[in-house]
């Protein structure tokens, strides 16, 4: 039953190809792995150099690999932990429906609506070329904005809801970038998996 439900988004915009996939996982598999990966997780709160300025991350981390490869980004380097069993099985679910193998998994708790993720694009060189990027989300629902480097009217926004799977693919890394915004509103928590393939470089 639970296939009739899901919802399947598939945007095609120029230079790059979003798919969006509503209930990924139900309602209780989605309360259930909140919880677990909330306590689970030794979670990390790294300093970021901005302009020769350090700051708290506005935001909690954690890295999880199949290798002990380190994972860079914006002056931080983070090391893997081994993925975790309810982890590997999140992981098996979306490799089977992108059809795309996954070895490393970058988690983000966003505790409440002060923490964000600015504009940014993961293309880190260790990320290949084009990189397929697997953005499962659960807890609280947060506008997802990804805006075209030069195409000034290619802004959209996305709400990635609880359960949800966000697919970016083809050249979105190169020519889009994307931020979770702060609010002022009161909200609760939100975890968001993003599942990379790094290369060896
Ligand atoms: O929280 C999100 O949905 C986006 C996370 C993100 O862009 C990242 O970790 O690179
Ligand atoms: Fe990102």
């Amino acid at each position: 039953m639970d296939l009739f439900s899901k919802e399947k988004q598939h945007f095609k915009l120029p230079n790059a190809e979003i798919i969006y996939i509503q209930n990924f996982f139900n309602k209780r598999e989605s309360d259930d792995y909140f919880k677990i990966i909330e306590n689970e997780t030794n979670w990390q709160h790294d300093d970021i150099t901005v302009f020769g300025k350090t700051y708290k991350q506005p935001r909690l981390t954690a890295l999880f690999g199949e290798s002990n490869q380190p994972y860079g980004y914006s002056n931080i380097t983070m090391y893997p932990k081994p993925f975790t069993t309810n982890l590997k099985l999140i992981k098996a679910k979306v490799e089977d429906f992108s059809a795309h193998n996954f070895n490393t998994l970058l988690i983000n708790l966003y505790r409440d609506g002060n923490d964000s993720n600015g504009w940014h694009a993961d293309n880190e060189n260790e990320l290949g070329k084009n990189p397929v990027i697997a953005s499962v989300s659960f807890g609280e629902e947060r506008p997802f904005h990804f805006k075209h480097r030069t195409i000034k009217e290619q802004r959209h926004k996305l709400h990635l809801e609880h359960g949800s799977l966000l697919l970016m693919k083809g050249e979105m890394q190169h020519y889009w970038v994307h931020q979770i915004a702060k609010t002022k509103k009161d909200i609760k928590p939100r975890i968001n998996l993003t599942f990379r393939t790094l290369i060896n470089v």
